[in-house]
C-alpha cells in the first residue's frame, strides 16, 4: 500500500520541483487529471482489443499519444497550455467516440459535466474567458452527442454495448473512489501539517505556549478530578539578555535551542515541556508531588548548568537556569494559580542569587 501511495505520488509531482507542499494544488491536478483521463482511454482500449474492434482501437490508440502530448507539455514546465489543452482534447475525444464510433447510448459524452469542475480549479484567474470557451464548448458538445449523434453504437454490437456501460462503470467508480482516497489523505496530511505549525515553536522544535498550556489544561483538570497531585515548573534562564549582548543573537538561539533539547532528552517521558516565551520555559509534570518535581527540578538545573554549548566562532558560552516550582493543593481551584505560584517561586529563585531552584510556599 505504501509503495503504492509513494507511485501515486511521484506521479502528482511529475514535472514539479517543489516538494515541500504537501496540499493538492493545481499542478499536481492537471497532472491526476491526464494520468485519470488517459488510463481512462487505455482502459477502454482494452476492451475493444478484446471484442476486436480495431478502427475503434486504433482511435484511441491515436487519442493516447495525443494526450502524452499534452501531458508532456506539464512536465516540460508549460503547465497553463498543458492545463487548457486537456478539457479541449478531451471535448474532441468525445464528440468523435459518440459521433463515429459508440454512439450516445454510451453516455460517455456525461462526462462533459466534469469540464466546468476542472477549469475552476486549475485554470489561473487570467484565463476566465478560456474558461466560458470551455463551458460553452463542453455545453454545445454534450447537446450534439445527445441529440445529435446516432444512438447506438456502428461498429460495436447491442451485446458489447451492455459490456461497454458495466465496463466503463468499473473504472469510474474505481477512478471517484482513488480520487476520494487521494483528497481525504491530503486533507489529513494538511491538517497535520497546520496543527504542527499551530502546536510547534519554530525555533526550539518544542511545544508552543498554546500547546504547554493546553497541556497543563488537560494534566490540571485530570489531576482535579481523580484528587491526584500535579506540579509546574517555570524555567528561565539566567542574564540571557547578556549572552544576546556578549556572544551575538545567533549565539542566544543557539543556547535556547540546545537547552529546550537537553530538557525534552532528559525529562521524565510523561512530563510536558513547552516554549512559555523569550528565554522562559514551562513544564508539566503529571502524578508528581512538590518533593519529586523539586528532585526532578534540580537534576535538570545541573544537566543545564553541565552543557557544553559550542558558538560556530568556538566559544563555549556558560549557561545556567532558576526554575519556579509549584504543586496543586486540595483549594487550587485554577492552573492559572499554579502557573502564577510557580513564577513567584522562580522571582525568589532570581533574587536570591540566579541558578538555583525554589518552591512555592505561602509562609
Ligand atoms: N536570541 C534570542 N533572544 C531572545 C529571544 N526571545 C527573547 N530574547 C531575549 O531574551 C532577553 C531576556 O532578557 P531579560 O528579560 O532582561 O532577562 P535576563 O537577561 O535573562 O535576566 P534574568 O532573567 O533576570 O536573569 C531579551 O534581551 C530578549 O531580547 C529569542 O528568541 N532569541
Amino acid at each position: 500500500m505504501k509503495y503504492f501511495s509513494k507511485k501515486i505520488d511521484d506521479i502528482l509531482y511529475s514535472g514539479i520541483t517543489d516538494r515541500s507542499d504537501d496540499s493538492l494544488y493545481y499542478l499536481q491536478i492537471i497532472n491526476l487529471s491526464y494520468i485519470l483521463s488517459l488510463s481512462g482511454i487505455a482502459f477502454l482500449c482494452v476492451f475493444f482489443v478484446f471484442v476486436s474492434q480495431w478502427p475503434i482501437v486504433w482511435f484511441q490508440m491515436i487519442s493516447v499519444f495525443i494526450g502524452i502530448m499534452g501531458f508532456r507539455l506539464n512536465l516540460k514546465g508549460f503547465h497553463s497550455k498543458s492545463a487548457v489543452f486537456l478539457p479541449f482534447f478531451l471535448i474532441g475525444y468525445l464528440l468523435i467516440s459518440s459521433f463515429f464510433f459508440i454512439g450516445a447510448n454510451s453516455d460517455l459524452h456525461w462526462a462533459t459535466s466534469l469540464y466546468p469542475i476542472y477549469s475552476f480549479t486549475v485554470f489561473q484567474r487570467k484565463h476566465y474567458l478560456k474558461r466560458i470557451y470551455l463551458v460553452l464548448l463542453g455545453s454545445i458538445g454534450f447537446f450534439l452527442c445527445e441529440f445529435i449523434a446516432p444512438e447506438t453504437s456502428i461498429l460495436v454490437t447491442p451485446q458489447q454495448q451492455v459490456w461497454l456501460s458495466a465496463y466503463t462503470f468499473c473504472i469510474s467508480m474505481i477512478f471517484a473512489s482513488l480520487i476520494m482516497n487521494l483528497l481525504i489523505s491530503r486533507l489529513i496530511k494538511a491538517n497535520q501539517h497546520l496543527k504542527h505549525l499551530a502546536e510547534v515553536d519554530e525555533l526550539t522544535g518544542i511545544s508552543n505556549r498554546r500547546k504547554v498550556l493546553a497541556d497543563a489544561v488537560d494534566v490540571f483538570a485530570g489531576s482535579s478530578f481523580n484528587g491526584k497531585k500535579c506540579s509546574f515548573a517555570i524555567i528561565d534562564l539566567d542574564h540571557f539578555k547578556k549572552i544576546n549582548d556578549t556572544y551575538g543573537h545567533d549565539a542566544g538561539d543557539l543556547v535556547l535551542r540546545e537547552v529546550a533539547q537537553q530538557m525534552a532528552t532528559k525529562m521524565d517521558a510523561s512530563f510536558k515541556l513547552g516554549r512559555y516565551g523569550g528565554e522562559e520555559f514551562v513544564i508539566v509534570m503529571p502524578d508528581t508531588d512538590v518533593l519529586s518535581a523539586e528532585q526532578s527540578m534540580e537534576a535538570m538545573r545541573a544537566n543545564i548548568e553541565d552543557l557544553q554549548i559550542e558558538t560556530k566562532q568556538g566559544i563555549v558560552v556558560p549557561v545556567t537556569v532558576s526554575i519556579g516550582i509549584s504543586s496543586i493543593n486540595f483549594n487550587t481551584m485554577r492552573y492559572e494559580e499554579v502557573l502564577s505560584e510557580a513564577d513567584q517561586a522562580l522571582y525568589l529563585a532570581k533574587d536570591e542569587g540566579r541558578n538555583r531552584v525554589k518552591t512555592y510556599s505561602i509562609y
